[in-house]
């Protein structure tokens, strides 16, 4: 059992691929009392290889090396519109009332390809990745490569968590996997620089506090810690220590309308205070775009309603984007206004 002040327990997932039935069911009621609890656990034991962790991370490292003008060779704002390719550092603003946040990313997903019916219906997130050039990247077959098949492990490992979720709830195992049929699930390489020594402590953010919009987050990060989960009792902030080889699991906003809210889509944020530069993999799986989402069984009462209207998938996703993009953009014209006015404290004004 998870308890109050716990940060999310590490579970051994190998139980769901070799484990007996005893070892199954603990796994099983062990997820249940996370998801209850603070929506938030690590795994250790699954399919994807260190060495493939590994592969990613050094990429991930390796892009954000480049120099910035490299990398908006393949800017996600200019070159597309299916949200692939680099974000710049100070895109979003999750948290109400920060300063725009230390990360730069770098959106990866499901190879479609411009005659895929999901780009041709321009489908949530649907469409080619933008990668670099090879006079840019010269090896940037490796690169693309390595973020595939990690990116498919990731998606698989998806797959065999919705199952155990599924029994959770008491259903089959097989419950989710209509859903799971054509999902998206998107990537991001994230890189949190080091937090500027003076920069206002209170404000400053490499993510700000907020929950997720897909069905499921699946997270590697590297060595170095910021990552915090909001306790839901204690309204404590928890440090996740990065674990080698582990994933950081979270329930997503989508599951948590789902499951009628029953299950839990926590609060979290990354501050990175240090010192050092910080690297992220979270993978957000969303599930089947179309698939249209309906309380599930077993997450109310006999009699009592439903809270929320039936919603497809990627309406749900695409709402919660609008809201942390358009935060951004408004601080940054805000800003402007301001400083053109002289009126922005030295420090506080974002370029
Ligand atoms: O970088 C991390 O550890 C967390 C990232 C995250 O919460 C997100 O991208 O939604
Ligand atoms: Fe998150």
């Amino acid at each position: 059992m998870v308890g109050v002040g716990d940060a999310p327990p590490i579970l051994d997932f190998s139980a769901f691929y070799t484990g007996d039935t005893a070892a199954k069911k603990k796994l099983v009621d062990d997820v249940r009392s996370c998801c209850l609890h603070n929506g938030f656990f690590q795994i250790t034991g699954h399919n994807v290889p260190l060495e493939l962790q590994q592969g990613i991370m050094d990429w991930n490292k390796k892009f954000f090396d480049l120099s910035l003008e490299q990398k908006l060779e393949v800017s996600k704002d200019t070159s597309n519109t299916w949200n692939r390719g680099y974000e710049l550092l100070k895109s979003q603003i999750l948290e109400e009332g920060t300063l725009p946040e230390l990360k730069e990313g770098l959106y990866i997903g499901d190879e479609i390809s411009k005659s895929h019916p999901y780009f041709i219906n321009k489908k949530l997130n649907s469409g080619p990745n933008m990668w670099p050039s090879t006079t840019t990247l010269p090896d940037v077959e490796d690169f693309s490569k390595t973020a595939m098949a990690y990116y498919y492990k990731v998606v698989d490992l998806a797959k065999d968590i919705l199952k155990v979720l599924a029994q959770t709830l008491d259903l089959e195992e097989s419950y989710f996997d209509e859903f799971a049929e054509g999902a998206v699930a998107t990537m991001r390489l994230l890189h949190y620089p080091s937090q500027p020594p003076d920069s206002p402590q209170k404000l400053t953010r490499g993510i700000g506090a907020h929950t997720d919009f897909g069905t499921i987050t699946i997270l590697l990060q590297d060595k170095v810690a910021g990552l915090q989960v909001l306790d839901n009792q204690t309204k404590e902030w928890l440090d996740v220590a990065p674990t080698p080889g582990a994933f950081v699991v979270n329930l997503g906003n989508l599951m948590m309308r789902w499951s009628n809210d029953k299950y839990i889509s926590n609060t979290h944020r990354v501050i990175n205070q240090s010192g050092q530069e910080r690297y992220s993999i979270p993978v957000f799986f969303s599930g089947n775009p179309d698939f249209v989402v309906e309380c599930l069984p077993n997450c109310r009462a006999e009699g009592e309603e439903a809270k929320y209207k039936p919603i497809t998938v990627e309406q749900a996703v695409l709402g919660g984007y609008a809201d942390s993009y358009g935060r951004a953009e408004r601080f940054k014209k805000d800003a402007a206004a301001k400083a053109s006015k002289g009126l922005v404290a030295k420090g506080v004004a974002v370029a």
